[in-house]
């Protein structure tokens, strides 16, 4: 599934249909997912993860396909990026920002595990997916008859495709055929599935003690924009208009 394609994925019901795309930042190697209730005649839409470099391209997509943003979302605390919320939110009246309690961020929606996100028919459920960053959560298309399947799991950073940021367990419980969308890309991945991380991901495959050398022995670098991106990304991108959050 290339990342301009647009997806459409079956319900049991034909009165609700996902409108799906998945959109890359370079830089950063950042997955922004854009999901709206094509069916609702407002056309409710969410943005996942957007970048702040990225929010025009964002935007002019959405009013390209007729959607009304509701919710400009992040899944964590981003370390590498500025996160598009607060931009989107100075650009689109209307729109709430949304991210976990347990990031200890602002925002206008502190969702916690188990909350439900509603756009149209369609919603999004929150799991606590900890590891990576403190309140990281995977946003998980609802289970119901009127819902997509197979479920998609938008999973930041905890799950990555054929690696990981930071990881418990909690993702591995969703049905095996549930396609895994994280935040980041770093080898030319755009969708796996729950079935396939199980077997085949080099990190979690690995038993606990195997699992920790070789996270303690990523080496990766301080990233670039991390004295930035996180005090910024505490207040959705807006360190100098926090009352606009
Ligand atoms: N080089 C990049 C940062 C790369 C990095 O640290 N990525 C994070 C996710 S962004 S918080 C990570 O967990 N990567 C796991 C991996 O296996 O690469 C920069 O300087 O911005
Ligand atoms: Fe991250």
């Amino acid at each position: 599934m290339g990342s301009s394609e647009t997806t459409s994925f079956s319900s049991q019901s034909s009165s609700s249909k996902l409108l799906f795309r998945q959109l890359f930042e370079k830089e950063s190697s950042t997955y922004t997912y854009l999901l709206a209730d094509a069916s609702h005649p407002d056309r409710p839409a969410l943005l996942i993860d957007p970048v702040d470099k990225t929010v025009e391209r964002d935007l002019s997509l959405i009013k390209d396909l007729g959607l009304k943003l509701i919710y400009a979302m992040n899944t964590h605390v981003h370390a590498d990026h500025v996160t598009g919320t607060g931009l989107i939110k100075t650009k689109v009246p209307g729109v709430k920002s949304v991210i976990s309690k347990a990031s200890g961020s602002k925002a206008d929606i502190l969702i916690e595990p188990g909350d439900k996100i509603q756009f149209g028919s369609l919603f999004l459920e929150v799991r606590a997916t900890p590891g990576h960053t403190l309140g990281c959560v995977t946003y998980v298309t609802g289970d119901g008859p009127d819902q997509p399947q197979p479920r998609l799991a938008f999973t930041g950073d905890a799950l990555l495709i054929r690696g990981c940021g930071r990881t418990d367990f909690q993702i591995f419980t969703l049905p095996k055929e549930t396609f895994v969308y994280p935040a980041h890309d770093y080898k030319g991945f755009s969708v796996s599935t729950v079935g396939e991380e199980i077997l085949y991901n080099p990190r979690l495959t690995k038993n606990e003690e195997t699992f920790k050398g070789i996270m303690e022995n990523l080496n990766l670098a301080y990233p670039k924009m991390i004295d930035i991106a996180v005090p910024a990304n505490m207040v959705c991108g807006l360190q100098d208009m926090t009352s606009k959050v």
